[in-house]
């Protein structure tokens, strides 16, 4: 029998969206600290809504470029379980991040192309978990959470050496496909998973973890 299919939800914004995501069956709970993002939380607000997390599910820091200053002040106020890289960090800095804090980094690689796909390798000799995303278009202000999917194909069968996630565009229609395609365990969703940029959906963050399921039980 397969091993459960873990979600996470990605950009939470508002203290109900906790008990939502939950319910639905998240075991990641995302917020978001890139200040452009539709996303994006304060700290002192991602504060009080990590504070009403139960333990057991994974809080996780969404930033991107981050500096040290950025994250000691993030760390000092939010409490949280993982650090999510979601810019173009190196795998000398996932390293240095992981010794500083002490906290699991999960490092996102962008794909587009097969060529994408070696950072992958490298990352996963460092990070604690990799994040495989659609890569932004050209030019794009965010770098993630554009709701695009990239060829699922370009990963089929590919496995690294950490634990990874699916992520970009997935959405309650399109998750069990993108499963069966790539044999992921972990997925991420931000945008398939609102009513509106930034506002999460309870109905359909339920959908969205009963469709990721529907490819194993939980
Ligand atoms: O969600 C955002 O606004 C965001 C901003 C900057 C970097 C990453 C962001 N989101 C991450 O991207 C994935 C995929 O998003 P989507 O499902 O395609 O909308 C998301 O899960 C976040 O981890």
């Amino acid at each position: 029998m397969p091993s459960a299919i873990n979600v996470k939800i990605c950009g939470l914004t508002e203290s109900a969206d906790v008990p939502a995501a939950i319910l639905a069956g998240a075991r990641y709970l995302g917020f978001n600290f890139f200040a452009k993002s539709p996303r994006y939380l304060a700290p002192a607000d991602a504060a009080f809504i990590a504070g009403t997390v139960p333990e057991g599910i994974c809080k996780v820091a969404l930033t991107v470029n981050a500096d040290n200053a950025f994250l000691d002040a993030l760390v000092e106020v939010v409490p949280l379980d993982m650090l999510q890289l979601h810019g173009a960090e190196s795998v000398e800095r996932v390293r240095e991040v992981k010794a500083r804090y002490g906290l699991p980094v999960m490092k996102v690689v962008g794909v587009a192309v097969p060529e994408d796909l070696a950072a992958l390798d490298e990352y996963g000799t460092v990070a604690d978990q990799l994040l495989v995303d659609a890569k932004p278009p050209k030019g794009a202000v965010l770098p993630g959470g554009n709701g695009l999917t990239f060829d699922w194909r370009l990963i089929a069968g590919r496995r690294w050496p950490v634990p990874w996630m699916l992520a970009g565009g997935l959405t309650p229609q399109n998750v069990a496909q993108a499963i069966a395609m790539t044999g992921a365990r972990q997925v991420d969703v931000a945008s398939g998973v609102e009513s509106a940029p930034g506002v999460k959906d309870a109905d359909l963050m339920a959908a969205f973890c009963a469709a990721a399921r529907s490819d194993g039980p939980i």
